[in-house]
């Protein structure tokens, strides 16, 4: 309520206090567009700080280029590189000049002649130390480096490209797939790996917020004779794409997908590891294929080119779009639905908008809706009371689950082949769950677990997978960590967690999986129907371990009795 002249701006300042009481701002009313929410809130989407967003940016990148060939049944050829930018090279790209410091003093990683002269001194007694170590051939740590100036303070700058042989995308819609927040082609009741319609506008928005570089992106569809080629970015306040070129390219060699270029800040020595471990993991995935990964940079040394070679021709096949089953909509939904059917009366709504709702199931839900409802009544003047009771008697009336056809799981060959691929275990097993459901949506788990192996340490090492995404944060509170850990009785397998290197691997393939985020990190252990399939599918793989790791004990004790049988043999003849 507005008070006019109000009493606290003529509130006297106290005696022997100087300070005038601040009159409190009014709360203005504001809007913001998703672009500036995500902009300001980029660790919900998985970009905390540079190097997560490199990882971030390399993943959704890669995820689109594999969803990308996927949807028209390509075996997938994708190329990532990631290439290191000089800060001489970045400020040319940018038309800043290189400046010489004038002021050092003024500068973050600037050491104090005092402060030199300490540092270098005890960086000569650690070296006395270890040349007296060394010459008593005492053993000798690693001497810890002394503190001296801090890093350079200064960004890393990356250009990061991906190159697909994907479907393409129509030239007219880049603009809006790339520079406008939630658009995507991905929001239909559809198995992908992207959902959000927001992953690479945030590479973009991180790549504005740290270079104010825009995004390139080159693409071409099946049988075009030209490439669009579109650079643009985003204006963040009206969430709309800002285009600085958009064009049509020829095309002489007919090539089809889509190379996607950004530069972005990050740090490549942080998240080096985590960046090598999605790519590998996705080659366990992913064994249909190609990957090759490149990491460029001046010092050569630090140059690397990994190809994760296709292991197989066997493609899961293409994800189908699904209707939504009755269990599973919300009031929100239902309504939504109305307005787009273009069915006339309520008796073909039920029936052709919904699973598992056939002609006479869908007459006697009507008939249970009670006398205001008939099968021919025009489903467009429904009132938001009878919808409420549509919804409810969803919510309380028996339908068949939906089934599982619209699902794409690596299946069980793929899943053994990438971890024998990329692991070498001395043991693995594999399981294939059947599809079940939860709140109305179709969900398949596949396991594998594994003995032994390369690079895979003592104990439980857990492979996370969803829509055959590998997650690879926030492992503690996810359901299959949960699950290995807490609920899973590795002895009684003859399994054991303190002296074997166990792997295990777990998919979850679902028309919707219940994310904590739209960072796609982890999957929560709250979805009871989820976790129980996790542990059941795991107790399957431990099954089958413990019949071949018998038949070895066995084996192992039949040869040792053979031994000194034929020991004793040998002695008394
Ligand atoms: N490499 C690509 N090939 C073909 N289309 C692409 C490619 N990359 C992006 N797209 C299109 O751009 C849209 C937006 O991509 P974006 O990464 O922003 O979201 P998404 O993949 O739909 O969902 P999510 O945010 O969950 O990743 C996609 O839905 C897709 O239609």
């Amino acid at each position: 309520m507005e008070t006019g002249g109000s009493s606290e701006s003529s509130v006297e300042p106290k005696k022997g206090k100087s300070k005038t009481r601040r009159k409190p701002k009014e709360s203005v009313l504001k809007q913001k567009s998703p672009a500036e929410f995500f902009a300001e809130n980029k660790n919900i989407a998985g970009f905390d700080n540079p190097g997560k967003c490199l990882y971030t940016t390399v993943r959704e990148l890669v995820e689109n280029a594999l969803d990308s060939a996927e949807s028209i049944s390509e075996l997938p050829v994708v190329e990532i590189t990631i290439e290191e930018i000089e800060r001489s090279e970045f400020n040319s790209m940018i038309g800043l000049v290189d400046r010489e410091r004038v002021d050092e003093a003024l500068y973050d990683d600037y050491e104090s002649a005092k402060a030199r002269e300490k540092r270098l001194a005890k960086e000569a007694r650690n070296q006395e130390i270890q040349a007296k170590n060394a010459l008593l051939g005492k053993k000798t740590k690693e001497p810890t480096p002394v503190k001296g100036i801090k890093g350079r303070g200064e960004a890393s700058f990356y250009r990061v490209t991906c190159k697909d042989n994907g479907k393409g995308m129509p030239h007219d819609d880049i603009p809006n797939m790339f520079g406008r927040v939630l658009s995507g082609t991905k929001y239909g009741l559809k198995q992908t790996r992207g959902k959000f319609g927001l992953g690479a506008k945030m590479a973009l928005i991180w790549s504005k917020m740290s270079t104010g570089l825009p995004i390139e992106i080159s693409s071409s569809m099946k049988a075009q004779n030209y490439i669009s080629f579109c650079r643009l970015d985003i204006d963040i306040h009206r969430n709309i794409p800002h285009i600085h070129l958009h064009e049509k390219q020829e095309n002489k060699e007919r090539w089809h997908g889509a190379k996607i270029q950004v530069v972005i800040e990050g740090n490549w020595t942080t998240y080096r590891a985590k960046i090598l471990h999605y790519m590998r993991q996705m080659a366990v995935i992913t064994p249909y294929a190609q990957l090759l990964f490149k990491f460029i940079s001046d010092a050569s040394d630090k140059n690397m080119t990994i190809k994760f070679a296709r292991r197989t021709d066997s493609m899961p096949p293409v994800p189908l779009e699904t209707k939504h089953h009755p269990s599973s909509v919300d009031l929100l939904l239902i309504k939504r639905l109305i307005a787009e059917t273009s069915k006339q009366n309520l008796l073909q709504f039920l029936q052709h908008e919904f699973v598992n709702i056939g002609k006479s199931y869908a007459e006697r839900l009507i008939g249970e809706m009670g006398p205001d409802f008939s099968p021919k009544m025009a489903v467009k003047s429904l009132t938001d009371q009878q919808i409420v009771r549509i919804h409810q008697l969803f919510r309380q009336a028996k339908f068949d689950d939906p089934s599982g056809k619209c699902l794409s799981p690596a299946g069980e060959y793929n899943l053994r082949l990438g971890i024998i691929k990329e692991l070498h275990p001395d043991l693995v097993s594999t399981y294939s769950g059947s599809a079940q459901v939860f709140e109305g949506h179709p969900f398949i788990v596949e396991a594998g677990v594994s003995i032994g192996g390369k690079d895979v340490k003592l104990g439980i090492n857990i492979f996370r997978f969803a829509n055959r995404i590998p997650l690879l944060f926030e492992q503690g509170a996810d359901v299959v960590t949960r699950t290995a850990i807490k609920r899973i009785n590795w002895s009684s397998y003859k399994i054991s967690q303190w002296q074997d290197k166990i792997g295990v691997f777990v998919s979850v393939v679902s028309t919707k999986i219940p994310f904590k985020g739209t960072g796609k990190e982890y999957i929560g252990d709250d979805i009871s129907e989820i976790a129980s399939a996790v542990k059941s599918a795991i107790q399957q793989c431990c099954t089958q371990l413990k019949t071949k790791i018998v038949k070895k004990i066995q084996a192992r004790e039949q040869q040792e009795r053979k031994r000194r049988l034929s020991w004793w043999t040998t002695k008394w003849h």
